[in-house]
């Protein structure tokens, strides 16, 4: 079939590559010309670090089944399916913006030539379908056509880091369609999957737009609890492994999403938790739980910087610090709402002065504190161990595997004390403790 992806982002970008890999002809378009130029280059320049992603784009520009333009009226006159896959952020009172989408929607309306299908593929809420539905009949009639068109919602269940995987070999597909004719291209579209076993499930527009939140929220719920249940752990002495493997075992609960630290961050969790408690306040109910999960998870790296500033009796003027682990979560440089700029931000203001190192995100965390007034306190270290030398402490804020696999023995002798703030727990804490490091986790 042939599909256009409007916005190349990493949503645009991984699911137009994957979709092009099953054999469907993908153009994907996004109004950023200096991102599809370079992808447009002989030599691709792909705007984020995926595992797997650049192979998946050079095959398929190279089968002529992927291409890239800024050109939206060519992106929807060659397509029969268009998926919206633009940004969805956080406004100032938590609601989701979606400026962006029903921009989208109007272009469409105004471009659009014979019946074609309109998916949400953006996280959207709760009526943002019937929405779109309105702004492209309203395009469409000031045009003076009656060309007909579906909307259907189909949100995506990625992650960052693995999202060519959870794309091909998804636990489950969610499409919320208002016409047979739009269930039936889309069973269509999805038939590589449901040929291979994945599940598509078929349902309402709404419903399908409220499974996106409730799953996010879920999941950030589910990490919230963890994290209040390993400070609680801190505080009887019981131990958070023994424990996050005791309930893990039981299938209810399920071993994943059950890792303490420093709460969760990115580009998802954090909006799409606020825009849930938003929708529901809209509607005077009040989202209790959910209001928690922000809650505690705002707390969680505030607790580790206290720790931190407690070992230092307040005062660390001029203290030499190594960060390891910059990107909000390990194979990915995006460093949206990463627990480790809050502490980076902290560190600065009471005069520390950082080491730091991230496999993937530096030239983003430069770039992030590019205008900071003491930006000269930070140096980016360009391996993990070149961090360590005269450091007082070792935060980890990432549990890359380079982080995991580190010669502890190396740690210790590089730095100046053998202290280390793990906020990832990534080391058995007998085994620090024995080797004598002062050790801190969380739990
Ligand atoms: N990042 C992720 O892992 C996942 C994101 N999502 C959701 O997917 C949506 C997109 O997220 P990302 O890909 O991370 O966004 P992003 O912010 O990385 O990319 C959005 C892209 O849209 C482009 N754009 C904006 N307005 C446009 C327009 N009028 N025409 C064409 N292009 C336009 C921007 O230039 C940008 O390249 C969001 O709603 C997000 O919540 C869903 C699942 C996973
Ligand atoms: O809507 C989205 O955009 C995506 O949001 C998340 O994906 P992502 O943000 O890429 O990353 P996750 O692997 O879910 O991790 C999110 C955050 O939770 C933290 N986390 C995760 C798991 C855990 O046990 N503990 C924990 O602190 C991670 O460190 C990270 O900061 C969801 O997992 C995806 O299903 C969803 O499609």
């Amino acid at each position: 079939m042939k599909l256009a992806m409007i916005g190349v982002g990493y949503v645009g970008l991984v699911t137009g590559a994957c979709f092009a890999q099953t054999g469907h002809e993908v153009i994907c378009m996004d109004i950023d010309s200096k991102k599809i130029e370079g992808l447009r280059k002989n030599e691709i320049e792909i705007p984020i670090y995926e595992p797997g992603l650049k192979d998946y784009v050079k095959l398929n520009v190279a089968a002529g089944r992927l291409s890239f333009t800024t050109d939206l009226n060519q992106a929807v006159s060659q397509s029969q399916v268009i998926f919206i896959c633009v940004g969805t952020p956080s406004r100032e009172d938590g609601s989701a913006d979606l400026r962006y989408v029903y921009e989208v929607a109007r272009s469409v309306g105004q471009t659009m030539q014979e019946y074609k299908i309109v998916v949400d593929k953006s996280t959207v809420p709760v009526g943002t379908a019937a929405r779109v539905r309105q702004l492209i009949a309203k395009e469409l009639a000031r045009r003076g056509t009656n060309l007909t068109f579906d909307v259907v919602s189909n949100p995506e269940f990625l992650r960052e880091g693995s999202a060519i995987d959870d794309f091909m070999r998804p636990d489950r597909i969610v499409v919320g369609v208002e016409s047979p004719e739009a269930e039936r291209i889309m069973q269509e579209l999805y038939k590589p999957w449901t040929d291979g076993k994945f599940e598509l499930f078929v349902m309402e527009v709404p419903s399908a737009e409220m499974t996106k939140y409730a799953a996010n929220s879920f999941l950030a719920t589910k990490i919230s609890f963890i994290n209040e249940i390993a400070n609680l752990c801190a505080l009887t002495g019981a131990n958070i492994k023994s424990v996050q493997k005791g309930m893990g075992s039981d299938k209810r609960i399920g071993p994943h999403f059950l890792y303490p630290g420093l709460g969760y961050g990115g580009s998802c969790f954090p909006k799409d938790v606020k825009a849930l408690v938003y929708i529901a306040q809209t509607l005077a109910y009040n989202f209790k739980i959910l209001e928690a999960t922000e809650i505690v998870n705002q707390a969680q790296r505030h607790r580790f910087i206290l720790e931190i500033t407690r070992y230092f009796q307040n005062n660390l003027e001029g203290k030499k610090l190594a960060l390891w682990g910059l990107a909000f979560k390990p194979e990915t440089d995006d460093i949206r709402e990463a627990p480790s700029l809050t502490i980076i931000e902290r560190l600065l203001e009471m005069g520390a002065e950082l080491s730091v190192h991230d496999p993937e995100a530096m030239k983003e965390v430069q770039f992030y504190f590019r205008k900071h007034a003491n930006r000269d306190r930070i140096t980016y270290a360009d391996l993990p161990e070149a961090a360590l030398p005269k450091a007082e402490a070792l935060i980890i804020n990432t549990e890359w595997e380079v982080y995991k696999n580190a010669e502890l023995n190396l740690i210790k002798s590089r730095m100046k004390n053998p202290v280390v703030f793990d906020g990832r727990n990534i080391y058995d804490p007998a085994k620090m403790r024995e080797m004598g490091f002062t050790y801190f986790f969380v739990g």
